[in-house]
Protein backbone atom coordinates (compact mmCIF):
# COMPACT_ATOMS: atom_id res chain seq x y z
CA UNK A 1 0.00 0.00 0.00
CA UNK A 2 2.89 2.38 0.66
CA UNK A 3 6.51 1.83 -0.65
CA UNK A 4 9.43 3.55 -0.32
CA UNK A 5 12.26 2.99 -2.66
CA UNK A 6 15.65 4.93 -1.99
CA UNK A 7 13.47 7.63 -0.67
CA UNK A 8 16.19 10.37 -0.13
CA UNK A 9 15.75 13.62 0.93
CA UNK A 10 18.51 16.92 1.54
CA UNK A 11 17.23 20.63 2.94
CA UNK A 12 18.97 23.05 1.04
CA UNK A 13 21.23 25.38 3.80
CA UNK A 14 19.72 27.74 5.89
CA UNK A 15 20.64 31.62 4.30
CA UNK A 16 22.77 33.02 6.99
CA UNK A 17 22.73 36.53 5.16
CA UNK A 18 22.12 38.07 1.65
CA UNK A 19 25.99 37.68 0.68
CA UNK A 20 25.94 34.03 1.89
CA UNK A 21 23.65 33.48 -1.50
CA UNK A 22 27.11 33.72 -2.94
CA UNK A 23 29.12 33.03 -0.85
CA UNK A 24 32.93 32.80 -1.14
CA UNK A 25 32.78 28.81 -0.82
CA UNK A 26 30.95 28.90 -4.15
CA UNK A 27 32.66 31.03 -5.61
CA UNK A 28 35.47 28.76 -5.33
CA UNK A 29 33.24 26.37 -6.49
CA UNK A 30 32.93 24.53 -3.04
CA UNK A 31 29.16 23.79 -2.56
CA UNK A 32 27.51 24.61 0.81
CA UNK A 33 26.50 21.24 2.86
CA UNK A 34 22.83 20.50 2.44
CA UNK A 35 21.19 18.87 5.30
CA UNK A 36 20.23 15.30 4.91
CA UNK A 37 16.69 14.10 6.47
CA UNK A 38 16.40 11.25 4.41
CA UNK A 39 19.06 8.86 2.87
CA UNK A 40 18.27 6.13 0.42
CA UNK A 41 15.14 4.20 3.12
CA UNK A 42 13.37 1.99 1.87
CA UNK A 43 10.10 0.09 3.52
CA UNK A 44 6.82 -1.55 2.25
CA UNK A 45 4.01 -1.23 4.50
CA UNK A 46 1.03 -3.42 3.58
CA UNK A 47 -2.77 -2.93 3.22
CA UNK A 48 -4.02 -2.05 6.88
CA UNK A 49 -0.99 -2.42 8.97
CA UNK A 50 -0.40 -0.06 11.54
CA UNK A 51 3.42 0.95 10.90
CA UNK A 52 5.36 2.93 13.08
CA UNK A 53 8.49 5.44 12.35
CA UNK A 54 10.70 5.05 15.51
CA UNK A 55 13.98 7.74 15.53
CA UNK A 56 15.87 9.88 17.12
CA UNK A 57 15.29 13.71 17.38
CA UNK A 58 15.88 14.72 13.64
CA UNK A 59 15.66 11.14 12.10
CA UNK A 60 13.41 12.32 9.42
CA UNK A 61 9.88 10.98 10.61
CA UNK A 62 8.35 14.75 10.20
CA UNK A 63 9.92 14.80 6.29
CA UNK A 64 8.41 11.39 5.43
CA UNK A 65 5.30 12.12 6.83
CA UNK A 66 5.27 15.49 4.75
CA UNK A 67 7.00 13.58 1.57
CA UNK A 68 3.58 11.02 1.96
CA UNK A 69 1.09 13.98 2.12
CA UNK A 70 3.04 16.45 -0.65
CA UNK A 71 4.08 18.77 1.39
CA UNK A 72 8.15 18.59 0.66
CA UNK A 73 9.32 16.89 -2.40
CA UNK A 74 12.24 14.76 -2.16
CA UNK A 75 15.37 14.82 -3.22
CA UNK A 76 16.06 11.54 -5.16
CA UNK A 77 13.75 7.88 -4.52
CA UNK A 78 10.13 7.55 -4.58
CA UNK A 79 7.36 7.16 -2.23
CA UNK A 80 4.49 5.41 -3.56
CA UNK A 81 0.99 5.25 -2.03
CA UNK A 82 -1.33 2.85 -3.51
CA UNK A 83 0.79 2.73 -6.52
CA UNK A 84 1.35 6.25 -7.03
CA UNK A 85 4.11 8.51 -6.26
CA UNK A 86 3.06 10.88 -3.32
CA UNK A 87 3.94 14.20 -4.93
CA UNK A 88 3.86 13.94 -8.74
CA UNK A 89 0.89 12.18 -8.45
CA UNK A 90 -0.57 13.90 -5.18
CA UNK A 91 -3.81 14.50 -7.25
CA UNK A 92 -4.60 10.13 -7.50
CA UNK A 93 -4.35 9.69 -4.28
CA UNK A 94 -5.31 13.23 -2.27
CA UNK A 95 -8.70 11.42 -1.45
CA UNK A 96 -7.33 8.81 -0.17
CA UNK A 97 -4.83 10.04 2.15
CA UNK A 98 -5.71 11.83 5.36
CA UNK A 99 -2.63 13.58 7.79
CA UNK A 100 -2.32 14.56 11.21
CA UNK A 101 0.27 16.23 12.90
CA UNK A 102 0.28 16.15 16.08
CA UNK A 103 3.08 18.35 17.27
CA UNK A 104 1.93 21.38 15.85
CA UNK A 105 -1.70 21.42 16.66
CA UNK A 106 -3.36 23.71 14.73
CA UNK A 107 -0.79 23.48 11.79
CA UNK A 108 -3.00 24.47 9.03
CA UNK A 109 -5.84 26.41 11.25
CA UNK A 110 -8.70 23.10 10.04
CA UNK A 111 -10.87 24.14 12.86
CA UNK A 112 -13.20 27.20 13.00
CA UNK A 113 -12.79 29.13 16.85
CA UNK A 114 -16.29 30.23 17.59
CA UNK A 115 -18.18 27.15 15.99
CA UNK A 116 -19.09 24.07 17.64
CA UNK A 117 -17.39 20.45 17.47
CA UNK A 118 -19.83 19.34 15.73
CA UNK A 119 -20.29 21.72 13.09
CA UNK A 120 -16.75 21.72 12.40
CA UNK A 121 -17.02 17.88 11.95
CA UNK A 122 -19.35 18.30 9.87
CA UNK A 123 -17.77 20.77 7.54
CA UNK A 124 -14.75 18.16 7.10
CA UNK A 125 -17.10 16.07 6.02
CA UNK A 126 -18.82 17.92 3.49
CA UNK A 127 -15.88 19.04 2.26
CA UNK A 128 -15.01 14.90 1.87
CA UNK A 129 -18.18 14.34 0.00
CA UNK A 130 -19.65 12.05 2.88
CA UNK A 131 -23.56 12.14 2.03
CA UNK A 132 -25.29 13.43 5.66
CA UNK A 133 -26.75 10.36 7.19
CA UNK A 134 -23.30 8.96 6.81
CA UNK A 135 -21.81 11.96 8.43
CA UNK A 136 -24.52 11.73 11.27
CA UNK A 137 -23.84 7.89 12.35
CA UNK A 138 -19.86 8.51 11.87
CA UNK A 139 -19.69 11.85 13.94
CA UNK A 140 -21.93 10.00 16.94
CA UNK A 141 -19.55 7.29 16.82
CA UNK A 142 -16.68 9.39 17.14
CA UNK A 143 -17.69 11.30 19.44
CA UNK A 144 -18.91 8.31 21.88
CA UNK A 145 -15.24 6.56 20.81
CA UNK A 146 -13.80 9.11 22.35
CA UNK A 147 -15.58 10.64 25.18
CA UNK A 148 -16.51 13.80 23.58
CA UNK A 149 -20.59 13.52 23.32
CA UNK A 150 -20.96 16.12 25.90
CA UNK A 151 -18.24 18.64 24.43
CA UNK A 152 -20.39 18.13 21.03
CA UNK A 153 -22.33 22.00 20.90
CA UNK A 154 -19.16 23.27 22.76
CA UNK A 155 -17.16 25.53 20.59
CA UNK A 156 -13.82 24.50 19.79
CA UNK A 157 -11.98 27.38 21.31
CA UNK A 158 -13.38 26.20 25.06
CA UNK A 159 -11.82 23.51 24.63
CA UNK A 160 -8.20 22.52 26.57
CA UNK A 161 -5.56 21.87 24.29
CA UNK A 162 -5.80 18.12 25.14
CA UNK A 163 -9.80 18.02 24.00
CA UNK A 164 -8.43 19.92 21.19
CA UNK A 165 -6.38 17.72 19.76
CA UNK A 166 -9.07 14.90 20.45
CA UNK A 167 -11.30 16.59 18.45
CA UNK A 168 -8.68 16.37 15.62
CA UNK A 169 -8.32 12.76 16.41
CA UNK A 170 -11.89 12.05 15.78
CA UNK A 171 -11.43 13.34 12.34
CA UNK A 172 -10.26 10.20 10.42
CA UNK A 173 -13.20 8.30 12.29
CA UNK A 174 -15.60 10.68 10.41
CA UNK A 175 -13.37 11.04 7.14
CA UNK A 176 -12.37 7.00 7.17
CA UNK A 177 -9.35 7.78 4.62
CA UNK A 178 -8.00 4.43 3.49
CA UNK A 179 -4.48 5.79 4.60
CA UNK A 180 -4.14 7.58 7.89
CA UNK A 181 -0.54 9.85 8.61
CA UNK A 182 -0.30 10.13 12.31
CA UNK A 183 2.82 12.45 13.07
CA UNK A 184 3.16 12.11 16.73
CA UNK A 185 -0.78 11.80 17.14
CA UNK A 186 -0.50 11.39 21.32
CA UNK A 187 2.33 14.39 21.52
CA UNK A 188 0.43 16.08 24.64
CA UNK A 189 -1.90 13.86 25.84
CA UNK A 190 -2.32 12.17 29.06
CA UNK A 191 -2.29 8.76 29.83
CA UNK A 192 -5.60 7.67 30.36
CA UNK A 193 -6.79 10.26 27.34
CA UNK A 194 -3.59 8.47 25.41
CA UNK A 195 -5.45 5.07 25.41
CA UNK A 196 -8.84 6.50 24.63
CA UNK A 197 -7.07 7.52 21.24
CA UNK A 198 -5.11 4.36 21.12
CA UNK A 199 -8.31 2.40 20.92
CA UNK A 200 -9.38 4.63 18.08
CA UNK A 201 -6.72 4.16 16.43
CA UNK A 202 -6.95 0.52 16.74
CA UNK A 203 -10.58 0.22 15.90
CA UNK A 204 -9.55 2.04 12.40
CA UNK A 205 -7.13 -0.33 11.40
CA UNK A 206 -8.31 -3.81 12.66
CA UNK A 207 -12.48 -2.60 11.76
CA UNK A 208 -12.36 -0.10 8.97
CA UNK A 209 -8.84 -1.68 7.52
CA UNK A 210 -7.23 1.72 7.39
CA UNK A 211 -3.43 1.49 6.51
CA UNK A 212 -1.12 3.61 9.45
CA UNK A 213 2.15 5.42 9.71
CA UNK A 214 2.58 6.54 12.83
CA UNK A 215 5.45 8.54 14.33
CA UNK A 216 6.19 8.94 17.81
CA UNK A 217 8.59 8.87 20.79
CA UNK A 218 6.59 6.99 23.29
CA UNK A 219 7.72 3.16 22.90
CA UNK A 220 4.68 1.76 24.43
CA UNK A 221 2.43 3.57 22.03
CA UNK A 222 4.35 1.84 18.99
CA UNK A 223 4.25 -1.33 21.07
CA UNK A 224 0.58 -1.49 21.91
CA UNK A 225 -0.30 -0.06 18.14
CA UNK A 226 2.55 -1.27 15.92
CA UNK A 227 1.76 -4.48 13.65
CA UNK A 228 5.87 -3.87 12.45
CA UNK A 229 8.40 -1.10 13.67
CA UNK A 230 11.15 0.68 11.44
CA UNK A 231 13.96 2.15 13.48
CA UNK A 232 15.80 4.52 11.07
CA UNK A 233 18.13 7.61 11.21
CA UNK A 234 17.54 8.96 8.18
CA UNK A 235 18.14 5.89 6.32
CA UNK A 236 16.98 2.17 8.35
CA UNK A 237 18.77 0.99 11.19
CA UNK A 238 15.89 -2.30 11.65
CA UNK A 239 12.69 -3.45 11.02
CA UNK A 240 10.33 -5.76 12.21
CA UNK A 241 7.78 -6.71 14.80
CA UNK A 242 8.25 -5.60 18.39
CA UNK A 243 8.39 -8.60 19.34
CA UNK A 244 11.24 -9.77 16.65
CA UNK A 245 13.34 -6.74 17.73
CA UNK A 246 12.94 -7.42 21.56
CA UNK A 247 14.26 -10.93 20.96
CA UNK A 248 17.11 -9.88 18.40
CA UNK A 249 18.37 -7.40 21.16
CA UNK A 250 17.62 -9.90 23.58
CA UNK A 251 19.63 -12.47 21.92
CA UNK A 252 22.52 -9.70 21.08
CA UNK A 253 22.24 -8.47 24.99
CA UNK A 254 22.91 -12.13 26.15
CA UNK A 255 21.48 -10.52 29.09
CA UNK A 256 18.45 -11.58 31.42
CA UNK A 257 17.87 -10.58 35.06
CA UNK A 258 15.52 -12.47 37.23
CA UNK A 259 14.43 -10.62 40.93
CA UNK A 260 13.59 -13.34 44.35
CA UNK A 261 11.67 -13.12 47.29
CA UNK A 262 13.04 -15.79 49.29
CA UNK A 263 11.71 -16.69 53.00
CA UNK A 264 14.77 -16.78 55.17
CA UNK A 265 18.58 -16.47 54.02
CA UNK A 266 20.78 -17.36 51.07
CA UNK A 267 23.74 -18.19 50.45
CA UNK A 268 25.10 -16.11 47.65
CA UNK A 269 28.58 -18.32 47.31
CA UNK A 270 25.62 -20.56 45.60
CA UNK A 271 25.64 -18.81 42.74
CA UNK A 272 28.90 -18.35 42.05
CA UNK A 273 30.50 -18.77 38.63
CA UNK A 274 27.27 -18.72 36.84
CA UNK A 275 26.03 -14.83 37.70
CA UNK A 276 27.74 -11.89 36.44
CA UNK A 277 26.58 -9.82 39.03
CA UNK A 278 24.05 -10.72 42.49
CA UNK A 279 22.86 -8.32 44.90
CA UNK A 280 21.45 -9.30 48.57
CA UNK A 281 19.23 -7.27 50.21
CA UNK A 282 17.68 -8.75 53.65
CA UNK A 283 14.11 -7.54 54.92
CA UNK A 284 12.84 -9.10 58.18
CA UNK A 285 12.49 -12.74 57.59
CA UNK A 286 12.81 -12.86 53.80
CA UNK A 287 15.52 -12.17 51.08
CA UNK A 288 15.33 -10.60 47.82
CA UNK A 289 17.93 -11.53 45.27
CA UNK A 290 18.55 -9.98 42.09
CA UNK A 291 20.76 -12.06 39.77
CA UNK A 292 22.11 -10.74 36.03
CA UNK A 293 23.45 -13.86 34.22
CA UNK A 294 23.83 -15.63 30.30
CA UNK A 295 20.68 -16.46 29.02
CA UNK A 296 22.19 -19.84 28.61
CA UNK A 297 22.84 -20.00 31.89
CA UNK A 298 18.78 -19.92 32.59
CA UNK A 299 18.37 -23.88 33.39
CA UNK A 300 21.27 -23.50 36.41
CA UNK A 301 20.31 -20.27 37.30
CA UNK A 302 16.45 -21.73 38.15
CA UNK A 303 18.03 -24.99 39.54
CA UNK A 304 19.65 -23.17 41.86
CA UNK A 305 16.98 -20.71 43.04
CA UNK A 306 14.45 -23.97 43.18
CA UNK A 307 16.30 -24.88 46.74
CA UNK A 308 15.30 -22.14 48.50
CA UNK A 309 11.70 -21.53 49.71
CA UNK A 310 10.55 -18.72 46.57
CA UNK A 311 7.77 -16.37 47.55
CA UNK A 312 7.96 -13.98 44.51
CA UNK A 313 9.96 -14.65 41.42
CA UNK A 314 10.18 -11.48 38.52
CA UNK A 315 12.34 -11.87 35.59
CA UNK A 316 12.84 -8.30 33.52
CA UNK A 317 12.34 -7.98 30.07
CA UNK A 318 14.10 -6.35 27.25
CA UNK A 319 11.06 -3.37 26.40
CA UNK A 320 10.96 -1.81 22.87
CA UNK A 321 12.41 1.05 24.73
CA UNK A 322 16.00 -0.58 25.79
CA UNK A 323 15.95 -1.84 21.58
CA UNK A 324 15.67 2.00 20.44
CA UNK A 325 18.47 2.92 22.49
CA UNK A 326 20.86 -0.30 21.76
CA UNK A 327 20.19 -0.18 17.97
CA UNK A 328 20.52 3.96 17.98
CA UNK A 329 23.71 3.51 19.88
CA UNK A 330 24.86 1.23 17.49
N1 LIG B 1 12.36 23.07 6.44
C1 LIG B 1 13.57 22.62 6.76
N2 LIG B 1 14.69 23.26 6.34
C2 LIG B 1 15.92 22.80 6.62
N3 LIG B 1 16.15 21.69 7.33
C3 LIG B 1 15.08 21.00 7.80
C4 LIG B 1 13.74 21.43 7.54
N4 LIG B 1 12.89 20.55 8.12
C5 LIG B 1 13.66 19.61 8.72
N5 LIG B 1 14.98 19.87 8.52
C6 LIG B 1 16.12 19.06 8.99
O1 LIG B 1 15.92 17.73 8.51
C7 LIG B 1 16.31 16.78 9.51
C8 LIG B 1 15.12 15.86 9.80
O2 LIG B 1 14.09 16.64 10.40
P1 LIG B 1 12.64 16.03 10.76
O3 LIG B 1 11.83 17.14 11.33
O4 LIG B 1 12.11 15.31 9.59
O5 LIG B 1 13.04 14.96 11.90
P2 LIG B 1 12.14 14.21 12.98
O6 LIG B 1 12.60 12.80 12.99
O7 LIG B 1 10.70 14.46 12.73
O8 LIG B 1 12.58 14.94 14.31
P3 LIG B 1 11.82 15.12 15.73
O9 LIG B 1 11.75 13.75 16.36
O10 LIG B 1 12.71 16.04 16.49
O11 LIG B 1 10.45 15.70 15.45
C9 LIG B 1 16.79 17.57 10.70
O12 LIG B 1 18.18 17.67 10.64
C10 LIG B 1 16.15 18.94 10.51
O13 LIG B 1 16.94 19.96 11.07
Amino acid sequence: MIEAVKLTKYYPPPIKSPLDLKSLGDFLGKPREEIPALVDLNFKVKEGEIYGLLGPNGAGKTTLCKIASALVIPTGGHLYIDGYESVEEHNEVKGKIFTIFGGSRDLFGLFQWRVSVEKNLRFMAELWGIPKAETDRRINQALELLHLKEKRNEWYQKLSAGMRQKVYLALPLVLQPEVLILDEPTVYLDAFTRREVWNAILRLSKELGTTILLTTHNLREAESLCDRVLLFNRSKIAEGTPKELIEEVQTLKAERKIIAKIKGMVHPKDFDGITQKIEVQRNGEFTYLQLYFKNEDIKEVLGLLSRYKIVDVQTSQVTLEEVFTHLCKK
